[in-house]
């Protein structure tokens, strides 16, 4: 949990001649369907950070999902007939994560693709700009799997739901959501979600900082974590001035009581369905 030296970044570096943190990163790992993107979405939430413009916004969620790599034609055709293992970690373009995340912490704005489910396709013409925050979560099923990804994050959250509440969550948004049908989301679950939670995901708890028993639900372990995020905005400069940055950061919920809620908004963690 600690502002380590990671990868050459020491948790402040020179920028235009004054000394600017890095932001503090959050990796939020755990099982399909455990809530993740819920929890990250919370948590924004109660730093009143949901609804505000994504340029100004002091605390940024991206999804592990959005680095899906390119599949070939033939694994396109296994995908189409729920034959394509998106669970193991050689689904995801690790290089692209590192590479990613490694901008991030040295401050810079970056952009993503965003992942279309339906058509097991990164969309092209869809790209997120992340602009640099003070607090970023990367959540996703295997975002403590790969090591040099894993040694960046400042703070290790693993979301821990048990496997039935999971699986009936991930059955009605599969199909709703993501347009499969009962026997493909069951097959895909057994032959492929179900082992490589157990093969890869599970493994991965031993390195979380934090586990969160039950998910969204877990309101005194989300405070928990909302507070010790607020210590951390609270110790980084609070303007663009102070920061020599060319973008404004605070938004007016985040100068007024640290309790202040702000309505919620859907996007708060662009995940694409
Ligand atoms: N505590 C909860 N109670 C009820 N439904 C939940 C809860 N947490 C998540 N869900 C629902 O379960 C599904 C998966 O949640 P999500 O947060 O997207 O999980 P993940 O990001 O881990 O895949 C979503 O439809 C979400 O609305
Ligand atoms: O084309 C795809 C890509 C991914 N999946 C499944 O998504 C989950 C990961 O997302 P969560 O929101 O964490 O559940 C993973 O279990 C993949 O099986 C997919 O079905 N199709």
């Amino acid at each position: 949990m600690s502002d380590t030296p990671i990868n050459g970044l020491t948790g402040a570096q020179k920028m235009n001649g004054t000394e600017e943190k890095t932001p503090f990163l959050i990796g939020v790992a755990g099982g399909t369907a455990s809530g993740k993107s819920t929890v990250c979405k919370r948590i924004m939430e109660k730093l009143g950070q949901a609804e505000i413009d994504n340029k100004q916004r002091q605390v940024v969620c991206i999804s592990q999902d959005s680095f899906y790599r390119e599949l070939t034609p033939s694994e396109i055709s296994k995908a189409a007939r729920g034959q394509f293992n998106f669970d193991h970690p050689d689904a995801f373009n690790e290089t692209l994560i590192r590479d990613t995340l490694i901008d991030i912490l040295a401050g810079k704005m970056v952009q993503i693709p965003t992942y279309d489910y339906r058509n097991h396709a990164l969309k092209k013409d869809e790209v997120l700009t992340i602009y640099p925050a003070d607090v970023v979560l990367f959540e996703g099923i295997l975002v403590f799997y790969f090591p040099e990804v894993r040694k960046l994050f400042h703070m290790k959250l693993f979301v821990d739901t048990d496997s039935d509440t999971r699986l009936a969550r991930r059955v009605p948004r599969d199909i709703n959501e993501r347009g499969r049908d009962l026997d493909q989301v069951l097959n895909q679950y057994m032959n492929f979600v179900k082992p490589a939670f157990e093969e890869f995901c599970s493994p991965t708890k031993k390195f979380a900082d934090v586990i969160i028993p039950r998910g969204a639900d877990n309101l005194v372990a989300i405070d928990l974590i909302v507070q010790h995020i607020r210590e951390i905005l609270s110790s980084k400069p609070r303007n663009s001035e102070e920061r020599s940055l060319p973008q404004v950061r605070v938004h007016p919920a985040m100068l007024q009581s640290p309790t202040k809620r702000v309505t919620i908004s859907n996007d708060v963690c662009k995940r694409p369905h």
